[in-house]
């Protein structure tokens, strides 16, 4: 007999012998809440469950229901928190309907946990053969194996931990730790021969043997230790590799050997009762016996001590029988328990096993499934990547292709062209060596040509030069004075004026005297030029540009513009107030021509230009002085034309009766020019005058009185002296009074032989102006008649130069004698006027109007013309007239030279002329001066202190 602390035995429900405290109970606890954890594994349940841990959980109710849904959902739809007995009672409803054993409710109260957990053993047991009949949990088991492999029940079961593993091995059978080779040798002698090439796995054997093995009837005889050592190690083996599969043979084969352990068992179970109703048999017979003593011991018969002894034998042999067979019976039974345990054992690890396997095998085929697909999208993208690749591989081989293609086609057409091009070169370059050829002799012929050329261009100086000086003579012989009438247009609309210019030719006019008719009305005059009314400033311009041209020769030029006022003369020579580049007057055209024509001889010449403005206001008689002359760099033509005219903004200007801006003093604008020969290092020095000269005017026709009538006294007086001085030239005269007005003197290098000289004759052509431009052209008439001197460039070399500038000082210091003497003439007849008027004054003032040519200057230059009638006003107006006129014009001179000299000291008003030009060296003087008034006027017009502008061309 066992000890009956460890174990207890008996005979259970099943018919299987099973250890009932402790231990068996922990396994099933075990087993138990290794399911609930699979289950719900939320619930955390510990391994070492006890009892009352397990009551707690379950006496809600709760877990049971959770259970059951789990394994059939929607078993228990209602699930109450608190109806607790309400919950138990549902559930105890569904096993009863399954056929499952149940348990009280107060197992859950108290007492052993027994029943509950066979309870749910049971239901384990029941779901894990899946024979729920529930459609839910049987579409997701899945089969291993083959088609017809073990079904398990889709349950998750977490991987066994390696604590659990240890623990389910240390409560497995001790037959079960017997690796499959030890096994083998237990295993009956066809068994072991099945198996007797199995060495290391079960999954290694062939199906073949597997096969045999299966068929063969030699695992009855092999041992039941052996039997579970197959199971275990296949067991073990799947643990093991864990490769979430167990080959269908091995299972077959692992079913056999479990069909022949439940077999044995099923036999153990058999003989069990076999023997035991033997033993009750037994019992019966030794109870009957018992009874057939206890008679006999009540009778006394010797037969009977004897029999007595016999049975008391036959019962000792008995006693000592049913010992032995109870003592085998409890083998037996204690043999089969531990085969029942060990096969529910197995049976457990194998079950919880395949649920392993089948989670490894979700998790495997989820993976798998989840890799697929990750495959497959990959795949797809591949698949979707390579036709693009393809497609554009297709795209860029075709495109590649075009290219090629068309580089062919490009290299072809290049090779053609090349061959061309070969072909065109070498004809080229045939051409080129023939053009070479003929290039060089071209060259040889152009070199024969330069030589020429070279001395062509040798003698071109000379030819120029040669030139300038056949210029210069046919100028001189058209003469030196020449004369050029513009007759100035009717203004401002007055075309149908009646004009008293009959007929205007290239060089003749006629005019007629509008208080005559016919013939003696008529009366022509020639000059050089005649301008007719519509002609242009351009025009004019052009007629002299040679002249103006000559001053870059070295000669001296004057042009001087005569005529009564208003008649044109400073629209000739500056032009009209705000002067457009159209209507530029004389003075900015020779200008500008000359700064040009300077620029294009640099190569040869290089000139100096200087410009100086003066202007002669009331004709003074002490002579000519300029004073300090403002000299300004000057650049260009625009620099000197902004400075002239500034100079002309301080002309002495004043309304007349003939004229709204009458220039009442004359103004000189001389260009200076100094060129220096580069070649021959000589010097050419030439000097450009351009006079517009105050207006002549008849004092009692311009009705000016005061200082207007003083203005033009000296205006006519001037212009007087002038017309001596041209008078003394035509006459050629040894004497020449220059020195009579400052207007001849500043003018005297231009008149006086070596000039050329340019007058231009303005005149009016209205009826009224008749007798003005009468007298003009006959004046006009009279200086075109005068021959002067050859024209003469002043081209020194640095002897003559050093020579000419001893005859300038010389010069100077003869005029400086002359002016003395003439001061001294003046005193003389002062005070030989005085008392009264001597025939000694008388013969002197004779002798000084005796001068040659003298007669005929009274004749030509006096207004005693039979057609005009205003002789005895006339005298007194113009400052050139009969003798008598003469006369009292000398008188009138003096009376205004005294007057001047007293004002002028007191005005201290200076003018001097030019330093750079040689023969014009200033001359220093008394300076002029004015009455009060005229100061007033001076300092009006010049701002205080201006009086000339003097313009040099930097060098
Ligand atoms: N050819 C011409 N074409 C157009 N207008 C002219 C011409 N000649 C002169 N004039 C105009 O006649 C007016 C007088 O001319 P300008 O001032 O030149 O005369 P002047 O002889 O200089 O007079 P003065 O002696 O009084 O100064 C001016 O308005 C001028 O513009």
């Amino acid at each position: 007999m066992g000890s009956p602390k460890s174990i207890s035995t008996g005979i259970g429900k099943s018919g299987f012998i099973v250890s009932t405290h402790g231990e068996v109970e922990a396994k099933h606890r075990l087993l138990l809440v290794q399911w609930i954890s699979t289950l719900l594994p939320s619930l955390n349940l510990p391994i070492d469950i006890t009892d009352d841990v397990l009551r707690a959980c379950l006496r809600d109710g709760i877990v049971l229901c959770q259970i059951l849904n789990k394994l059939r959902p929607g078993s228990i739809p209602v699930v109450s928190e608190f109806d607790h007995e309400e919950n138990i009672k549902s559930f105890l409803k569904a096993m009863d309907g399954m056929g499952l054993p149940q348990f009280e409710i107060s197992d859950l109260e108290k007492g052993s946990m027994k029943p509950v957990v066979d309870c749910l053993l049971s239901l384990r047991a029941k779901s894990l053969l899946n024979s729920f009949g529930d459609n839910s949990s049987s579409t997701t088991n899945s089969k291993i194996g083959s088609p017809r492999g073990i079904t398990v029940p889709s349950l998750q079961f977490p991987p066994p931990s390696e604590t659990a593993i240890k623990h389910h091995r240390s409560m497995s059978s001790p037959f079960l730790t017997e690796s499959p080779t030890s096994l083998m040798h237990q295993v009956g002698l066809k068994f072991h021969e099945v198996f007797q090439e199995k060495q290391e796995s079960y999954a290694d054997l062939s199906p073949t043997k597997i096969s045999e093995m299966v068929k063969s009837v030699s695992l009855d005889s092999a041992p039941t230790q052996s039997l579970l050592g197959v199971v275990n190690g296949i067991l073990e083996e799947a643990v093991e590799k864990r490769n979430g599969e167990i080959p269908y043979r091995v299972t077959c084969l692992l079913r056999k050997v479990s069909l022949e352990l439940e077999r044995r068992m099923s036999a153990q179970a058999e003989h069990s009762r076999t023997q035991s109703n033997l033993f009750k048999v037994r019992e019966e017979k030794y109870q009957s016996r018992i009874r057939v003593l206890e008679a006999l011991a009540s009778g006394t018969i010797t037969e009977e001590g004897e029999a007595e002894r016999v049975i008391e034998e036959e019962n000792k042999s008995d006693d000592k029988d049913f010992e032995r067979s109870m003592k085998k019976q409890e083998d037996k039974i204690m043999e089969i328990s531990a085969l029942t345990e060990d096969l529910e054992t197995s049976k457990k690890a194998l079950e919880l096993k395949c649920s392993q396997l089948e989670a490894e095998a979700i998790g495997a085929k989820a993976e798998i499934e989840h890799k697929t697909k990750a495959y497959e999208q990959q795949l797809e993208e591949w698949h979707i990547k390579c036709k693009e690749l393809e497609s554009s591989y297709v795209s860029k081989y075709n495109e590649w292709n075009m290219k090629k293609n068309q580089m062919l086609n490009v290299v072809n057409f290049q090779s053609s062209n090349l061959q061309k091009m070969k072909l065109s070169w070498e004809s080229i370059k045939q051409d080129v060596m023939q053009e070479q050829n003929v290039y060089a002799e071209e060259c040889n012929r152009v070199g024969v040509k330069l030589k020429s050329l070279a001395h062509a261009a040798e003698n071109y100086k000379v030819v120029m030069a040669e030139n300038r000086k056949l210029f210069n003579e046919i100028q001189e012989l058209k003469g030196n004075i020449r004369v050029y009438c513009r007759i100035k247009p009717f203004l401002n609309g007055a075309k149908e004026k009646p004009s008293i210019v009959e007929h205007i030719g290239e060089d003749d006019l006629v005019v007629a005297n509008p208080s005559k008719q016919g013939k003696d009305a008529l009366r022509s005059f020639k000059f050089n030029k005649v301008f007719g009314p519509g002609a242009t400033q351009e025009e004019v311009y052009t007629d002299i540009q040679p002249l103006t041209r000559s001053v870059l020769d070295g000669y001296n030029v004057c042009i001087f513009a005569y005529g009564q006022t208003g008649s044109g003369k400073t629209y000739t020579m500056t032009g009209p107030t705000g002067a457009t580049s159209e209507n530029l007057g004389v003075n900015y055209r020779a200008l500008n021509d000359l700064f040009r024509l300077s620029t294009s001889r640099t190569s040869s010449i290089e000139y100096e230009i200087g410009v100086q403005m003066v202007e002669i206001y009331n004709e003074q008689p002490e002579g000519l002085a300029v004073p300090d002359a403002s000299m300004f760099p000057v650049n260009a033509p625009s620099d000197v034309i902004k400075l002239m005219d500034i100079g002309l903004q301080h002309r002495a200007i004043s309304a007349t009766a003939m004229n709204e801006r009458s220039s009442r003093s004359h103004s000189v604008v001389t260009i200076h020019v100094r060129g220096k020969d580069l070649n021959s290092g000589s010097t050419l020095v030439g000097n450009l005058h351009l006079v517009d000269l105050a207006g002549s005017e008849r004092v009692n026709r311009s009705e000016v009185t005061g200082d207007r009538l003083k203005e033009a006294q000296h205006i006519n007086k001037s212009l007087a002296a002038f017309g001596d001085v041209i008078f003394a030239l035509s006459q050629k005269s040894s004497h020449v009074p220059y020195r009579n007005s400052k207007l001849t003197q500043l003018l005297q290098s231009s008149l006086g032989g070596h000039a050329k000289t340019l007058m231009f004759i303005q005149i009016n052509s209205d009826i009224t102006s008749y007798s003005e431009t009468l007298s003009t052209l006959k004046f006009a008439e009279r200086v075109s008649g005068i021959e002067l001197g050859a024209a003469r460039s002043n081209k020194e070399s640095k002897d003559v130069k050093e020579l000419m500038e001893q005859v300038a000082s010389l010069k100077n210091s003869i005029s400086r004698k002359d002016e003395e003497i003439e001061r001294l003439q003046v005193l003389h007849l002062r005070q030989v006027q005085r008392p009264s008027r001597s025939p000694r004054n008388e013969s002197l003032r004779r002798s000084k109007s005796a001068i040659p040519g003298d007669k005929i200057h009274q004749e030509n230059w006096s207004y005693t013309d039979s057609d005009f009638d205003e002789r005895s006003n006339t005298n007194s107006d113009y400052g050139y007239g009969s003798e008598s006129s003469k006369s009292s014009e000398k008188t009138e001179k003096t009376k205004l030279a005294h007057r001047s000299v007293t004002s002028m000291k007191k005005a201290s008003v200076k003018i001097s002329s030019p330093t750079k030009t040689p023969r014009e060296t200033p001359k220093m003087s008394p300076a002029p001066g004015g009455s009060k008034e005229k100061r007033q006027h001076w300092a009006h017009k010049t701002g205080g202190s201006f009086k000339t502008v003097a313009v040099k061309r930097p060098d």
